[in-house]
Parts: C-alpha cells; structure tokens; sequence
C-alpha cells in the first residue's frame, strides 16, 4: 500500500501503491503512517519524498470507504504531522493530485509537478468538502477568491495553472519524483516554518462578506438545492477568520452535515453509476473487456440537419475525417457553413487551431465507398431511413459500420433492409450533439459484438458517456420520458399550469421544466409521433371517447398547442411565449391559461389545486416505474445506465442520482404505495401501475439499487 525506500543515502521514498489512482484507503492511510514515523526517527533520513506508483500521484480519499463504518488512521491528523515534521517533505506529483491527494501534497513542504499532472478538490462534485485541511490550506496559500473558485467548483486545474496560482514550486518534463529527490536534499539546509502552510495567514480581501455573498448567490443560481458547495463557501470562510486549529474544527463540524446527507450518496453513487456504464454485456456472453473495438480513421454523416452537423463537429474536433452528404445544394451549403462556424468557435474556445481539412462536403453517396463508418441522420422516417440503408449496402465496401442516429425506430428493421445486419447499430446523440454527453448505443439482436465495441469505443473518443441499450419503441430514454409527459399534461387538464409543474422539477433541480424542455426541443416533433402512430389523425376512430385513445386516457391539450403553429422557441411560442423566434426568455402566455380554461370547462373538468408533490411524484415515480419496467424487458442491464442515461441527456440532477437511486432513496415502499394510490385514482393511466420487479423488489426487503440486478430475471434480455 506504500512502499518505502532509502534512496541516496539520506532520502526516504514513500511511494503509495495502490492501484489504479493510489486511493487513501485505511490501508495506505496506515502505511503512510508507519512510513513517516520511520522516516522521521530515522537519524540517517534527511529528507523525505512521497509519489505514486505507475505515474500517478494520488486520487484522494477511497470514496468506496465512504459507504461503510470509518477505519483506520484517520487523516486530518496523519497529514498534521507530515506537516510539522521536522525534516523537509516534497510531493512528487504526476498523473493526478485530486482530493485528499492534493491535501497531501498540501502539507508536503514542497511540490513538484509533472507538465501533464492534474490537480485540484473534487470533493464537491462528490456532495462532501475538502475535510482533511483543505479548504483552510487553499486559501491561506492562494488567497480566497482562487481557492473559493476551486473549491466550489472542483474543476481539476493544469501543472500550469498550478504554478501560476502559487500552489506548486515546480513543474517539470522531467520525471518529477527524480527531480523531487534532488530538491529533497537541496532542501535539508532550509528552515521550514514558511514552508507550512496551515502557519500562513490568509491573504484577506477587505470586501470579504461581499465576495462571500456574491459567490454564495451564483453557487445557488447554477446550482439549485445543492448543500455542499454552501457548505464549502462556509468553510473558506472559516479559513479566512479563524486560526487553523479553529477552522479545521469548523471543517469537520460542516463535513459532518454533509457526509451521511442524500446528496453525497446520490453523487457518489453518480460517480460509480457512470463508470459502471461503460461495462456493457451481451447475452452471448461478449462484453466490454473480451470484445475489440476498430479502429475508426474516416466517417461519413448522412443529413446536415441539427443533429447531423452537430455529429460532424463531434467527430472532427477528435481527428476523424468526415465526408457530410445532403440531398440538396442548397441545404448541403447552408449546412456546411454552419459546420464550419460551429468548429471554427470550438477552435478558438480550446485555443487550437480548427480542423477544416478533416471534412469533406457532397451530394453524392457514391463518395462513401471507402469510409471506416457512417452515421445516419436523415428525417425520422423509418421508410426514408430504409432507402438510405438500402442505398449504403450497395455504396459501401462489406466492412463499412453502418449506424443510425434515430431516437427511436426499429434498429434491427433497418439492419434487415442491408447486407451486414451484424455491422448496425444505433447511435442515438443528444441534441445539440457536439454539447450533449450522452450516447445511448443501441444493440440490435444482430449487432456484433465487433459493432458494439467500436460504438462505445468511438463514442468515448468522442468524449461522451456512451450506453448500451437494447432495442425497443424510444429505446431507454425516450421510452421513458413518455409517461413522464404524460403525467405532466394530465395535470395541466386536472388544474395545474405548465409554471406550476416546470417550477416544481426545477426546484427539485432539474435544469428544465418538462414544458420549458419540451418548448426547447420543438413540439412538433412528438405531434408527428403522434399522427404517425395513430393518437391522431384520419385514423382515429370517430366513436372513440373524447381524452381516450387506443383503451387509455389521452390529453389532447399538446396537439391544440400545435394546431395554432406553436411549436416552441423556435416559433417564438409554445407552452410559454418568448420575445422572438428562436428567443430564450420564456414567459407565461395568457394565451395558454385561456386555453386551458376553455378545454376545462368543455369537458366539464372542475380545476382543483395541485400540490408540488403531487406534481413530483406523479411525474417521477411514473418515470421510475418505466425504468422498472425496462430492466424487466432486458432493454437496459442495470439501474446504473438508465440513471447514467437520465444525468447526461435529461438534466435529472445529479444530487437525485436519477429516477432510479431516487426511487431506492425515497424508498421502493413509499414510491409502491404512492403509485397504487395514484393509479386507483386514475386506473385508465396504466403506466401508473406499479411494475411487477417493483413489487418483487419490494417484497424481497427492498434491497440498494446495486443488487437490483441479481432479482432481475428476464427472459429476453437484449443485453
Ligand atoms: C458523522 C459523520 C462524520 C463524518 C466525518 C467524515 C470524515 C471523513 C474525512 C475524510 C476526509 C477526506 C477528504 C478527502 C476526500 C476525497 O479525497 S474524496 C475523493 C476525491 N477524488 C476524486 O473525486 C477523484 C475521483 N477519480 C477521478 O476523477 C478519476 O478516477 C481519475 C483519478 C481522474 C482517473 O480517471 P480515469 O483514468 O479515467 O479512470 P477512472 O475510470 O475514472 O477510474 C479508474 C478506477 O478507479 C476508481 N476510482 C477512481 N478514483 C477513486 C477514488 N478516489 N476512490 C475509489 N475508487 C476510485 C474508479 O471507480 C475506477 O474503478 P471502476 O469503477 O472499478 O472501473
């Protein structure tokens, strides 16, 4: 767990080994430990270095620890006493400084830094603070507004950066441990109470409150609900008017309220949750650790529309040559120009030069023969989207990936209209798709594991949280989202408004409200949906009740949103009305309310008040029940990606952990016995009735999401 040396006949080198980030597990805590005191009675030591194994210094505390009972030795003390020590203690920084790992180096004398090192406090990301002396270190050495920025935000900052902001002495392209070994012994000469940072006085500014008081009302403006990076700004205060033997106490009081909270499970539970996604598994037994990806040198997009040019940007900026293919001159022109724009201001935002010369624009398919994989993104038509695939198969040579970027038709009808079922795949990006994390890849029953494998693989080349999904109607994300709408416009007939319910999700924290999103994305889109599968249109059965379709209940406020051309922010209105087409600023339309009114009132519905958890649980847990539902059927493996996929393409908030740990938070009792409750108030809604793996799990005890899988019994599982 740390392995120490003697190295030029008075330097002790404690090297942390414990892979793959040298978390400070109890176990290395203790192995600190026991190296430091040896180092510091040893007469022949003179100085001491601490450095990772295989390049990486440090990745802070062992977050898994956090789960369970507190062992060990534990740190605010240990890295105390490195820090009195009387011999000189340089940190040897390479791969990463994160956490607890930076306020290890923090009470190291010394610091010096490899050129590619990161470093920075995480810990907010994590629902926690900087406890073991961090936020009082930080801000005595760097002052408070760059260290209340670090640490509210927890952004990892550059070795650059670093010696910029004063946090390190050195950094090199060297190897730093090397290095840090002769500035050990430089060092033993030097007297070393400058050296000790919790001894400094912090530099104050003389408008602290305001700057506190500013800083405080943008952390709650980005992030609405969230306790810790409070709690941070709390504790940098601290820093700022007590002495350290204070602070640190205030410290630890403020971690106290914050470590066993909901927000930190939730977020650490996100962090695991999105490593856990990449670990995708097929029922033949492939999976993402005995399968190969292929290496993709060359693309080809297929529509220049939002998402296509967004595709493009996406792939260019990570140096795959991309051939873009329209229909037309003119909307291949006007794509390419907007392509061109979008990378040109990538470029310039990364401060590289834009990689024009990777892209290639054409009217013609026949350009496609030779690429590595093409993406489709025509129109979401499934009989232009076969042509297209029809087409491809005969264009591309027997080895091209053919994929569709379609948000929710059939993969595997496509794969069948083409001479390589097995090399199809869905790759379905998020709108705009050179912004949105999120891949949902999606495995047909004929998808390779080859296929799979390069989906996922190029997606996180491309810097995305990609997904395995299974293929169904809306695949995960979509699918759910259903009855979510659903419930959100039942409310509006029932006596809700559409500020009510968006401001009731937002508060719970998500970024949009269901109507403020829907106006974003265009309503429109689902309006065709909607004709297309029959709700509405010559197809309807004219002695159907009114608000009912296909034997459920059915509201047809959003259609008479569409009728008078509302189609959101691009329109200028929709569920809310905006000073321009194409304007942000939503406001209330009267316009609506009348609306709302008059349908009320036409089908005799009394408006009652509605509360906001009636709005939340109705909305949620119908989403949640969904997710159950889809486990059941196979379309997503684990709890895991479809919270994954919640987080990074639906703006759930991370301090909820997604429908899913939301679901395991509230309690899978409670969610049971609100969504029997609801669904007897309103039995021709069936997505409120409780899934039979809710009620399983509830009956096995309710166990944490983690083992949700092991009562998870399907027969046909797609993935
Ligand atoms: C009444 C109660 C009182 C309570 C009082 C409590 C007092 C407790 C005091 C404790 C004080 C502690 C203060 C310090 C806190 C911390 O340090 S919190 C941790 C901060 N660090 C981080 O957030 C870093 C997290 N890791 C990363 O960002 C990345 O992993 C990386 C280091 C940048 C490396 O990235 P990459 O190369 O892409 O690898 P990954 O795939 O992300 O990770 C590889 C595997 O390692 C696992 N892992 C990574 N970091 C940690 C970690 N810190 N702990 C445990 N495990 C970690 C990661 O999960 C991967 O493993 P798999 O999931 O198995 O794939």
């Amino acid at each position: 767990m740390a392995r120490y040396e003697l190295v030029k006949r008075s330097v002790a080198l404690i090297t942390l080994t414990n892979p793959p980030v040298n978390a400070l597990s109890s176990a290395v805590r203790h192995a600190i430990a026991k190296s430091m005191e040896h180092a510091l009675n040893d007469p022949k030591v003179k100085a001491v270095v601490i450095c990772g194994e295989n390049g990486r210094f440090c990745g802070g505390a062992d977050i898994r620890e956090f789960a369970g009972p507190l062992r060990g030795p534990p740190l605010v003390p240990l890295l105390d006493a490195i820090e009195a020590g009387e011999k000189p203690v340089v940190a040897a920084i390479e791969g990463v400084a994160l956490g607890g790992g930076f306020e290890l180096a923090l009470v190291c004398h010394y610091r010096i830094v490899h050129f590619k090192a990161r470093l920075g406090l995480p810990e907010v990301t994590l629902g926690i603070l900087p406890a073991a002396g961090g936020t009082q270190r930080l801000p005595r050495l760097i002052g408070i507004p760059a260290a209340l920025e670090l640490i509210t935000t927890g952004r990892h900052i550059s070795a650059q950066e670093a010696l910029k902001l004063g946090i390190v002495d050195q950094v090199t392209e060297q190897n730093a441990c090397e290095l840090a070994v002769e500035f050990a012994l430089r060092a033993v000469a030097k007297p070393l109470s400058s050296r000790r940072v919790s001894m400094l006085t912090t530099p104050c500014p003389p408008d602290l409150d305001a700057l506190l008081e500013a800083v405080t009302m943008q952390v709650k403006r980005k992030a609405r609900g969230v306790m810790a990076p409070l709690a941070c700004i709390q504790a940098v205060r601290a820093a700022a008017t007590m002495p350290y033997s204070k602070g640190i106490k205030r410290e630890s009081e403020l971690m106290a309220t914050l470590f066993n909270s909901g927000q930190a499970r939730a977020l650490q539970y996100c962090f695991f949750a999105q490593r856990t996604a990449g670990k995708w598994t097929l029922p033949s037994g492939a999976q993402w650790n005995n399968s190969k990806p292929r290496e993709i040198r060359s693309a080809a997009i297929i529509g220049l529309g939002t998402m296509g040019r967004g595709i493009v940007v996406s792939l260019a900026r990570v140096g795959i040559s991309v051939i873009a293919v329209e229909s037309e001159k003119k909307l291949l022109e006007t794509g390419k120009q907007m392509v061109i724009g979008m990378l040109e201001r990538d470029a310039k935002r990364r401060g590289v030069s834009a990689s024009l010369n990777l892209l290639k624009f054409t009217l013609s398919l026949q350009d496609l023969k030779d690429v590595d994989l093409v993406i489709e993104a025509v129109f979401e038509d499934m009989a232009l989207k076969k042509r297209v695939f029809q087409e491809l198969s005969k264009v591309c040579r027997p080895a091209t990936l053919l994929c569709t970027n379609t948000s929710g038709l059939d993969v595997d009808a496509l794969a069948g209209v083409t001479d390589r079922p097995h090399l199809v795949v869905g790759m379905h990006f998020f709108s705009p798709a050179h912004v949105m994390k999120l891949l949902e890849v999606v495995c047909g029953p004929r998808s390779s594991s080859e296929t799979i494998a390069t989906a996922m693989s190029l997606g996180k080349r491309m810097g995305k949280v990609s997904v395995a999904v299974g293929n169904c109607p809306g695949f995960v994300g979509n699918r759910m989202l259903k009855p979510y709408l659903d419930q959100a416009t039942f409310l509006l007939e029932e006596g809700a408004t559409p500020e009510q319910i968006d401001k009731a999700l937002e508060d719970f924290g998500f970024a949009m409200g269901v109507f403020r999103m829907s106006d974003l994305a265009g309503l429109d889109v689902g309006w065709r949906v909607r004709k297309e599968s029959g709700l509405i249109g010559p197809d309807v059965d004219p002695k159907n009740p009114p608000r009912r379709r296909q034997g459920r209940r059915y509201c047809p406020i959003p259609d008479m949103v569409c009728e008078q051309g509302r189609f959101g922010q691009k329109t200028g209105r929709g569920w809310y009305m905006y000073d321009k087409p194409g304007g942000t600023n939503a406001k209330p339309d009267p316009l609506i309310q009348n609306l709302l009114e008059m349908y009320r009132s036409r089908y005799g519905i009394q408006p009652r008040n509605i509360s906001d958890q009636e709005i939340i649980e109705r909305c949620l847990f119908a989403l949640a029940n969904e997710g159950f539902r889809i486990l059941e059927d196979g379309i997503a493996a684990r709890p895991e990606d479809i919270d994954v996929i919640y987080l990074f393409g639906y703006g759930f908030p991370r301090h909820g952990g997604g429908p899913m740990f939301y679901a395991s938070m509230v309690g899978l009792e409670r969610v049971l016995e609100r969504l029997e409750h609801y669904h007897q108030a309103h039995p021709d809604v069936p997505h409120l009735e409780p899934s039979p793996l809710l009620k399983k799990l509830v009956a096995c005890g309710s166990p944490p999401v983690q083992k949700w899988r092991e009562h998870i019994k399907t027969m046909h599982s797609h993935l």
